[in-house]
């Protein structure tokens, strides 16, 4: 489903209207960078007994991001049906009540708790339900209608994927979690405002305080400029960190380059096109990244 899709669009079967609920392509990413936490943490290839824990950890994480997700879509029922791209999700088109999403989020998050803590570890079921409730609550229903800087401030629970997968497989939080989940708290404001820009009716529509609402156009692509020199200097931690090696470093350093360049030419110069291309960047950029670090991990580990 993509973005110009819209409450005229025909329905999805039911369960193609679940899995919707779950903003599956979000999901994929947070979950990815979970795993890539996990594969960090152990420094060769895991044992069987970390590679279960990975196991258990990928899929309670994944339940219990999508209940999230799903919680998100239940709250903002009303929010989603006045906005362009949002109009489309089942909930805002009344083809899944409240009740049913609420039951639905419900099922995913209570198994993917019970599932982090009997088969992973408890720390890991209960940063996972504080990154739920940092999400679906803090972010959601006080956040979002509050102030612009909702995403920044909400960014710490999407954030929290690597730290999550960190202690699924050491039982602790160590400092190098700690510098994947600011990389990703830096990355969220430029992913996020890139797509505002162009969203910007929509949120309007909805009465939603985001960036280029309250602050206008020009104001938030400087900021997307400023974060994303922020950003190209905390991606070079895991490298003066010792966590990896020249691989990472050279790809972080491009990619940074390439974020920057984006920004840099929608500062001087705004159009919709461009903002779209730069929020489509931002994905790449984070998925790259993180990527080059796994790579980097398995393939240079005398390096570091
Ligand atoms: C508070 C933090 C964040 C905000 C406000 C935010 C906002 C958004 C919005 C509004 C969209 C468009 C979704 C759609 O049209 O369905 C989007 C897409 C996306 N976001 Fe974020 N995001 C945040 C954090 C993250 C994080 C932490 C990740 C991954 C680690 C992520 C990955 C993605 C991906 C992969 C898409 C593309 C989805 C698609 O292609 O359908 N986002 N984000
Ligand atoms: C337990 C765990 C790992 C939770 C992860 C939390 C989570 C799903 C974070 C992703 C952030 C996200 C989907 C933002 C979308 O913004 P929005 O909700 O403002 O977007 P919308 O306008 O499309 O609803």
């Amino acid at each position: 489903m993509n973005a110009t899709s819209s409450a005229a669009a025909p329905s999805l079967s039911p369960w193609r209207q679940y899995l919707a609920l779950t903003k599956p392509r979000v999901v994929q990413l947070i979950v990815f960078c979970a795993a890539i936490g996990m594969l960090l943490a152990v420094p060769g290839l895991p044992d069987l007994e970390q590679a279960r824990l990975a196991l258990w950890g990928t899929v309670g994480i994944w339940l219990v991001a999508s209940a999230a997700a799903a919680f998100n879509c239940l709250i903002e029922q009303h929010i989603d049906a006045r906005m362009k791209r949002t109009a489309w999700r089942p909930t805002a088109r009344g083809e899944l009540s409240r009740k049913q999403a609420l039951v639905f989020s419900a099922v995913l998050g209570g198994a993917g708790m019970l599932v982090l803590h009997e088969w992973v570890n408890p720390l890991t079921a209960w940063l996972t339900f504080g990154t739920f409730v940092g999400y679906a609550v803090i972010y959601t229903v006080v956040l979002k209608p509050l102030t612009p800087q909702n995403i920044v401030i909400g960014g710490a629970s999407g954030a929290m994927p690597p730290v999550l997968g960190w202690a699924a497989l050491t039982g602790e939080v160590g400092p190098e979690s700690a510098i994947l989940c600011l990389i990703i708290f830096l990355w969220t404001p430029p992913h996020f405002w890139a797509l505002a820009l162009y969203r910007v009716e929509d949120y309007a529509r909805a009465g939603l305080p985001m960036l280029p609402v309250t602050h206008g156009n020009e104001f938030t692509r400087l900021q997307i400029l400023l974060y994303t020199f922020v950003l190209l200097a905390a991606t070079l931690l895991p490298f003066v960190q010792g966590m990896s090696s020249w691989l990472y470093l050279a790809s972080a350093l491009v990619l940074g380059a390439r974020f920057i360049q984006y920004a840099f030419r929608l500062w001087r110069a705004y159009s919709e096109a461009l903002a779209r291309e730069t929020f489509r960047f931002s994905i790449w950029h984070l998925s790259l990244l993180f990527a080059a670090l796994l790579v980097d991990h398995y393939l240079l580990p005398w390096q570091r």
